[in-house]
């Protein structure tokens, strides 16, 4: 018998409840979990996000005793992480006229995936809209909650928003709906918040911002309980939960610049750090007074140094004062390097060589990866003579990434 669960008029619930232990990001989901996938039966079928990998061939068995596959038009994917998108080439191979709707990044992350560069694909950008013959679709942009590439949808007619991971909780409901379900489902709502997207406060407060004027109804998301009872509830509760929180973690950032290049990064270094909740004192090491400096470092869990390079060098007396900084007792703080550079940019290196051999935690490419699942900011941070918008994003996010780091310890 299909599976399926009717949400609004001619949409449906149509995922997997996995009400195993279901190991996930190096943990154990004591509850399980579910995949939800939805359907909305227009004149142009559309398929929102699938389920996880392994029920892939099961996902598509259902959905075909519920709709000729040849029927589907559209297939939204929000979020390519493989227990949302793990669905899509068992469906793509059978419905043959779908277009994959997602972003950018997610289309290049889905072909690499999947080997889908056979399939059709429609890019959208934020706030695009989409007719999907009786109702109409609205996709916000979501950058890094959680990942890089992601998207939520929004169905104007039904005020449904498909957040995909957002708003979502790891328990494997049979019941679906927040109103059915037998116990305050709060804790659990929130632990799910805390442990997947308050990494990314900053990108939580933009999210809100987007969605801020539009109706929301229901909140259909791509684990645990639909949210119909009350949507701005729980909205309200991500609301104060992304809150700015100050946290008792202090960066030093240290820099010299001949142009001020290198100047800027260290300030949207900081600015992002400070997006998280660090305090930062930023430090130009040209007349500053050493004793105060040593005294900051003490106290600081992160040291960040940069240097521009100038004939294959870094500037200035930043490596005297480093030289002082790594006579001090450095165990159990962290430390990375940046630097605008023109075409080799070895200062960078060397910093980030002189925090190797400290007694400082590198935090290197290798140590974000490994620590936060970010590759999308590669440290020591290089930055091309002056930060234009795009490298200047880059900086912040870079300060948004290194506070996660501080935040974990
Ligand atoms: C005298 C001089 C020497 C430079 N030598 C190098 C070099 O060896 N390698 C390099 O990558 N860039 C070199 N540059 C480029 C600077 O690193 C680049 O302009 C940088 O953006 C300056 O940043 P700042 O304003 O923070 O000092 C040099 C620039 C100047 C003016």
């Amino acid at each position: 018998m299909a599976n399926k669960i009717m949400i609004a008029e001619n949409s449906y619930w149509v995922g997997k409840v996995d009400d195993r232990k279901v190991p996930f990001h190096r943990l154990i989901l004591e509850k399980g979990t579910t995949y939800n996938s939805y359907l909305l039966y227009t004149e142009k079928p559309t398929v929102i996000d699938t389920v996880d990998i392994m029920y892939g061939a099961e996902f598509v068995k259902n959905l075909q005793e519920i709709i000729e596959l040849d029927k589907i038009q559209y297939i939204v994917i929000n979020h390519v992480e493989p227990d949302h998108a793990g669905g899509l080439p068992a469906l793509v191979n059978k419905a043959k006229n779908a277009t994959i709707v997602t972003t950018e990044k997610g289309k290049e992350l889905l072909i690499g995936m999947f080997k889908l560069q056979d399939k059709k694909f429609l890019v959208i950008k934020d706030g695009d809209t989409l007719d999907i013959g009786g109702k109409t679709l609205k996709f916000f942009e979501t950058p890094y909650l959680h990942t890089e590439e992601t998207m939520i949808t929004y169905c104007i007619e039904d005020k449904i928003l498909y957040p995909c991971d957002l708003f979502s909780t790891h328990v494997a409901t049979y019941e679906l709906f927040d109103d059915l379900a037998s116990e305050d489902i709060t804790e659990d709502f929130a632990g799910y918040y805390k442990l997947i997207m308050h990494p990314h406060r900053p990108y939580v407060r933009d999210m809100i911002e987007k969605i801020k004027d539009i109706e929301i109804n229901m909140i259909a998301p791509s684990h645990g309980y639909v949210l119909r009872s009350n949507a701005k509830k729980y909205i309200a509760l991500y609301d104060e939960m992304s809150q700015k929180v100050s946290t008792d973690k202090k960066a030093l950032i240290l820099f010299s610049s001949m142009t001020g290049n290198t100047a800027k990064i260290a300030q949207y270094i900081s600015q992002g750090l400070n997006d998280m909740g660090v305090e930062t004192n930023v430090i130009n090491t040209k007349n500053a007074d050493l004793e105060s400096i040593l005294s900051l470092a003490e106290k600081s869990d992160a040291i960040i140094v940069g240097s521009s390079t100038k004939y294959a060098d870094m500037i200035g007396n930043i490596e005297d004062t480093l030289k002082e900084i790594l006579k001090l007792d450095l165990r159990g703080k962290i430390g990375a390097a940046f630097g605008s550079f023109g075409w080799s940019g070895e200062a960078v290196e060397i910093l980030n060589d002189y925090i190797r051999n400290s007694s400082m935690t590198l935090l290197d490419t290798s140590f974000l990866v490994k620590t936060t699942g970010d590759e999308s900011i590669k440290l020591p941070l290089r930055i091309r003579f002056s930060p234009d918008e795009n490298t200047k994003n880059i900086c912040i996010r870079a300060g948004r990434v290194i506070g996660e780091v501080l935040i974990k310890q």
